[in-house]
């Protein structure tokens, strides 16, 4: 196992910037005014071009590899059925068949110095005051999360990803902690989804409470390859509805620049 997780020597804070200037002629940037303006608006944005189809298949099937090796593991949290995997962005797994995380990975990892281009071009009264200090303040993470839904209705209740209420918003190390998450960059890696599986993730509009909410007051989004969704995590209620068939992402929650190591 030791052998399986050793490092690919990617070192994120010095990666993201050099990686996105290396690949900004080819790809461009997948991130508009419109996407900063939807965040700032309803909480979350839906990128759909940001991983191309074959890179998020790759990973796709080394998620599955991570999960068939029981790597995976349930985190026994009340509301969550979800089985995870937490990884340190240096060292993703080691060997062939986990080699499709890596540019998916990388690709989430640029997004932090992608939005901060983006608000660099615009003029400031066109973005709303919160996200524009928020693009300025987030950092690429040093972990990330690997999660599975099995098909046995396996959901995840309304919440926060970072929540001031939840007692346990401050618990663990500095940089980890539900409280040091800015916005929430979740890809989905879900072959052939269609909307029998369930499976899709709730967006409750600002101010919803979610046993009080109609059709009207949520969005549900189907979780298939390559899409990502970007949310403030300390503003979207969000939920994962019970998924009817095994249901894989990856979850990178960016985190504030104060808690950069010098
Ligand atoms: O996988 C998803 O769609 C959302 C998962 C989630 O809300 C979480 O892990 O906090
Ligand atoms: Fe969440």
């Amino acid at each position: 196992m030791k052998a399986m997780l050793e490092g690919l020597e990617y070192a994120p804070e010095d990666n993201a910037a050099a990686t996105t200037a290396a690949t900004a002629e080819t790809v461009g940037y997948a991130f508009s005014s419109d996407h900063l303006r939807a965040l700032e608006r309803d909480g979350y944005v839906v990128v759909d071009d940001l991983i191309s189809q074959d890179v998020a298949r790759a990973a796709a099937a080394s998620a599955r590899a991570m999960y068939d090796r029981g790597v995976m593991q349930n985190l026994r949290q009340e509301g969550r059925d979800d089985d995870v995997a937490v990884l340190a962005t240096s060292s993703l797994p080691a060997g062939d068949e986990f080699a499709g995380l890596r540019p998916c990975v990388e690709a989430l990892l640029r997004v932090p110095d992608d939005l901060r281009r983006v608000v660099a071009r615009v003029d400031d009264d066109a973005l709303g005051a919160d996200v524009v200090s928020k693009v300025r303040a987030c950092r690429a993470p040093d972990r990330l999360m690997l999660a599975r839904y099995g098909s046995e209705s396996c959901r995840y209740v309304p919440h926060l990803d970072n929540d001031p209420s939840d007692d346990a918003n401050d618990a663990g190390s500095p940089g980890l902690r539900p409280s040091d998450r800015v916005f929430t960059l979740i890809a989905y890696l879900n072959p052939d989804w269609d909307a029998t599986r369930g499976g899709r993730f709730r967006a409750y509009r600002p101010g919803v409470a979610a046993d009080a909410a109609s059709p009207s007051d949520f969005v549900d989004i189907d979780p298939i390859l390559g899409r990502v969704v970007v949310f403030d995590a300390a503003k979207l209620l969000h939920e994962v509805r019970p998924s009817f068939h095994d249901r894989y992402a990856v979850t990178v929650w960016t985190r504030g620049a104060e808690l950069l190591p010098a």
